[in-house]
């Protein structure tokens, strides 16, 4: 019997970030963007060379092992290698070109958080993103808890909104929960899935402090 070629993407997102650790707030993130931009399927793709971030990454191998722990029972979504792959920094304004190149009938949305948002204009060809897809933008506190969220609208560039709650989670703190090599209290876990908790554990991999960017 041949294979049924896959049916053409309509609407295909993208979520892209360093995911050192993937957290809950990702996950809710993904779940509204599905949900909310009706997506055919959404990319989950690791950064490989964070060109915009001061401290180094985890390796790239427990980031996207990480991923595939975090996303893999969520449907229509799958977990994409290729900027682990790729030499060179990680430029999202590739991948949506290479998306686009693959699936030239599909609307590309691409989804992030206030903080990248905000700092948009600073991306390497951030003109063309836009006119690659469509940004789809979680707000998210950045200045604790109780600070006012971010407005979206000051950055005056076309986006929609997620509707998805404000959560003060950020991947920077998890990091160091885990500092000291011993898992943090039951509260703290519950901020990743049960078994990227354990993989952190496992591979010790935020034993020691490292400068956050
Ligand atoms: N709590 C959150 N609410 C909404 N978006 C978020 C949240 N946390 C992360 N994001 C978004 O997810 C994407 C990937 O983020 P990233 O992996 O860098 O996590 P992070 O928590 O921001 O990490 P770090 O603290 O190391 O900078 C970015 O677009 C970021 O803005
Ligand atoms: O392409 C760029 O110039 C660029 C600049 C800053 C961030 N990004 C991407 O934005 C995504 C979220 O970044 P971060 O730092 O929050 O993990 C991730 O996929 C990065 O590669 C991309």
């Amino acid at each position: 019997m041949t294979a049924r070629p896959a049916a053409p993407l309509g609407r295909l997102g993208v979520f892209g970030g360093a995911f050192d650790p993937p957290h809950r707030a990702h996950r809710a993130v993904a779940e509204a963007a599905l949900r909310q931009l009706a997506l055919d399927a959404l990319l989950i793709v690791p950064t490989g060379q964070a060109w915009h971030k001061a401290r180094a990454l985890s390796d790239g191998a427990h980031r996207l092992a990480m991923c595939h722990l975090a996303f893999d029972d969520l449907p229509g979504v799958r977990v994409d290698r290729r900027e682990i792959d790729r030499r060179g920094p990680t430029y999202t304004v590739d991948t949506l070109t290479e998306l686009h190149a693959e699936h030239p009938d599909a609307a590309l949305f691409l989804i992030v958080g206030a903080d990248q948002w905000l700092a948009i204009r600073t991306w390497h060809r951030w003109a063309d993103i836009l006119r690659l897809c469509t940004v789809a933008v979680a707000n998210r506190p950045l200045a604790g808890p109780q600070a006012p969220l971010p407005d979206l609208a000051t950055v005056g560039l076309p986006h929609v909104v997620l509707d998805v709650p404000p959560l003060d989670v950020s991947a920077t703190a998890l990091r160091a929960l885990w500092h000291d090599g011993v898992p943090p209290c039951a509260d703290a876990q519950a901020l990743v899935s049960p078994a990227v908790a354990r993989y952190i554990s496992d591979h010790r991999l935020y034993a020691s402090p490292t400068p956050d960017a």
